[in-house]
């Protein structure tokens, strides 16, 4: 193999999602294929034990793709010449607890950790935030990384994606291969938005082709909306294959770009767009090429839509408000 690694940090390595997710970037499901890959492994001291436990398997995998791996409990080193930041560490919610409830557990983490991107990085770094509440945290990391471009720094709505795209292709008998277009707007929260109303099925319009505005309202956007509590009551635990397997589609999507004709769903820095504030990390309809996501321009949002974008957009500039309020930003 002549192609140099790519240095891929992931922090919370140790934990539910880690398991799921090192493999699956050590087997190709990242970036590709051909692209070999260095594992930094960040966790807290705690951690640091499971995380080697969990590189001993990665060694016995023999995973030819697999360039090496260090584990650290400091972020400094952990973002030491990082090209992808996968940023998943953080206490998950438990049963009651709404996303917004870690914010200040979590929040203490990704200032931090921006910082040591900023400091540390590669010129190339990309970051997804997985850890909740994603969206914040990845606006905390983003403004404490000054000297990073700002559109580097994104937040995972791809499992709220994918489990809309299901959900859709459900109730429409058809593979989720024939959706397109389908849009998570606004905060990966309860108060996410799945539209479909530019989402095509086959080339048709699926909010069409659904012709059920009691299943749309009723039953598929609390469905996709609440499912991470759904799978909390069901597991005992939060969602971890499904976590990782959207971690993994992001950053696929995000290097090696969208299909010609279809766009997904990622939290993106704000440039005003739709009327969300910018600066703001919220979910977008996006398309991605040459390792940029852009904004999809020019949809028409009818006013059902509208209501839900603003409500999602309202919730995020009361969790940045209060973040700012704990000198987080
Ligand atoms: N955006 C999304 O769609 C989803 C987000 N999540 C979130 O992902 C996060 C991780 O979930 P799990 O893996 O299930 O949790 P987990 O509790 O199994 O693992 C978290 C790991 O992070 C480590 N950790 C904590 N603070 C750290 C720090 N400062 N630096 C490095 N590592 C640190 C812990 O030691 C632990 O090993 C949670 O915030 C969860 O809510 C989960 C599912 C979907
Ligand atoms: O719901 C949670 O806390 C975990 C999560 O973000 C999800 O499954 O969407």
């Amino acid at each position: 193999m002549t192609r140099t690694p790519v240095n891929v940090t992931v922090t919370g390595a140790a934990g539910q999602i880690g398991y799921a997710l090192l493999f699956r970037i050590a087997s190709g499901h990242l970036l590709g294929p051909d692209v070999p890959v260095k594992l930094r492994l960040l966790e807290i001291p705690q951690g640091v034990k499971a995380a080697e436990g969990t590189a001993m398997e990665l060694d016995d995998c023999a995973f030819p793709l697999l360039a090496g791996i260090d584990i650290f409990d400091d972020p400094n080193q952990g973002f030491e010449g990082a090209n992808i930041g996968l940023l998943v560490g953080a206490r998950p919610r438990g049963p009651g607890m709404e996303r917004g409830d870690l914010l200040s557990a979590n929040g203490g983490i990704f200032g931090p950790q921006g910082k040591a991107i900023n400091d540390h990085a590669a010129d190339d770094i990309r970051v997804l935030v997985v850890g909740n509440p994603a969206n914040t945290n990845a606006l905390i990391a983003q403004r404490n990384a000054p000297d990073v471009p700002a559109d580097r720094f994104t937040a995972m709505t791809r499992l709220d994606h994918n489990r809309a795209v299901a959900q859709l292709a459900k109730k429409l008998g058809v593979t989720v291969s024939e959706i397109k277009k389908l849009t998570i707007w606004g905060n990966h929260s309860a108060t996410q938005y799945p539209d479909v109303f530019h989402a095509e099925v086959n080339g048709e319009n699926a909010a069409k082709a659904v012709s059920d505005d009691a299943w749309l309202s009723d039953f598929f956007i609390p469905t996709v909306a609440k499912r991470g509590a759904a799978i909390i009551d069901a597991r005992g635990a939060s969602s971890a294959a499904s976590a990782a397997n959207a971690a993994l589609d992001h950053v696929f999507t995000w290097t090696n770009g969208t299909a010609e004709g279809d766009w997904t769903s990622a939290g993106v820095v704000s440039d005003g767009s739709y009327g969300v504030p910018e600066g703001l990390i919220s979910s977008f309809p996006v398309t991605a090429k040459d390792g940029k996501f852009e904004i999809v321009q020019g949809l028409d949002i009818n006013d059902f839509s509208r209501a839900r974008i603003d409500a999602s957009v309202n919730e995020l500039v009361e969790e940045r408000d209060a973040v700012a309020g704990l000198g987080l930003i």
